[in-house]
């Protein structure tokens, strides 16, 4: 067998045996949540989402489909766990290409692990010369290994400490397409 049918093989033994932790309608429901309060927010500005690829595609796609008032998006590529379940440093694979000058950022993605990510990525932002910066993760990792204290403005549902995957989010590069969020049995 090559690499890759070894992985495929793996990756589908795990989610025979994962468990679902969200379903669909639930992130359906949570992402309409943070979209109402988005569209409160943001009323008298054009706010400038960011995708943080791969990871936020989902959750990208599927909250600004619920946001009904002017926004424009672009994205961002960051990434520290590289097709691996345990994180390490940040790589940046590509920039926004608008401009972030007196802008305000909303900066979306899938999960809030670490915050190591979402540190970087704010910093970023900072630096760029944003108006305001603000964070809609769908979900958070519930653990004490959060750095900073970091949490969402935004955030849609809470997770178990244990790797989870769909929506987006991988398990060694499969399963972003699931609508639902399962969890590696443990
Ligand atoms: O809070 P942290 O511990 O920093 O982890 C969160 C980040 O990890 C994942 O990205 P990943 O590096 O796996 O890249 P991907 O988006 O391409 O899956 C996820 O999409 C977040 O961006
Ligand atoms: N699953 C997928 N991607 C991730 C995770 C996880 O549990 N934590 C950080 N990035």
């Amino acid at each position: 067998m090559t690499d890759f049918e070894n992985i495929a093989q793996e990756a589908q033994a795990v989610f025979n045996t994962a468990d679902l932790i969200h379903s669909s309608d639930a992130i359906d429901q949570a992402l309409s949540e943070m979209a109402t309060q988005i569209e409160r927010d943001y009323a008298d500005k054009i706010p400038l989402v960011l995708c943080v690829m791969n990871g936020g595609l989902m959750t990208t796609a599927r909250l600004i489909s619920k946001v009904g008032i002017p926004m424009q998006v672009d994205y961002i590529h960051a990434t520290r766990y590289a097709n691996k379940t345990t994180g390490a440093n940040v790589q940046w694979l590509a920039e926004p290409k608008m401009s972030l000058a007196g802008r305000d950022v909303i900066i979306v993605d899938d999960i809030l692990d670490e915050g190591v990510t979402l540190s970087e990525l704010i910093s970023y932002c900072k630096r760029h010369e944003c108006r305001s910066v603000k964070t809609a993760m769908l979900i958070r990792k519930l653990h004490d290994r959060r750095i900073n204290n970091l949490e969402a403005d935004y955030l849609g549902l809470d997770v178990p400490d244990r790797y989870v995957f769909g929506c987006g989010m991988d398990y060694k590069s499969f399963y972003r397409n699931l609508p639902g969020i399962y969890a590696v049995s443990e």
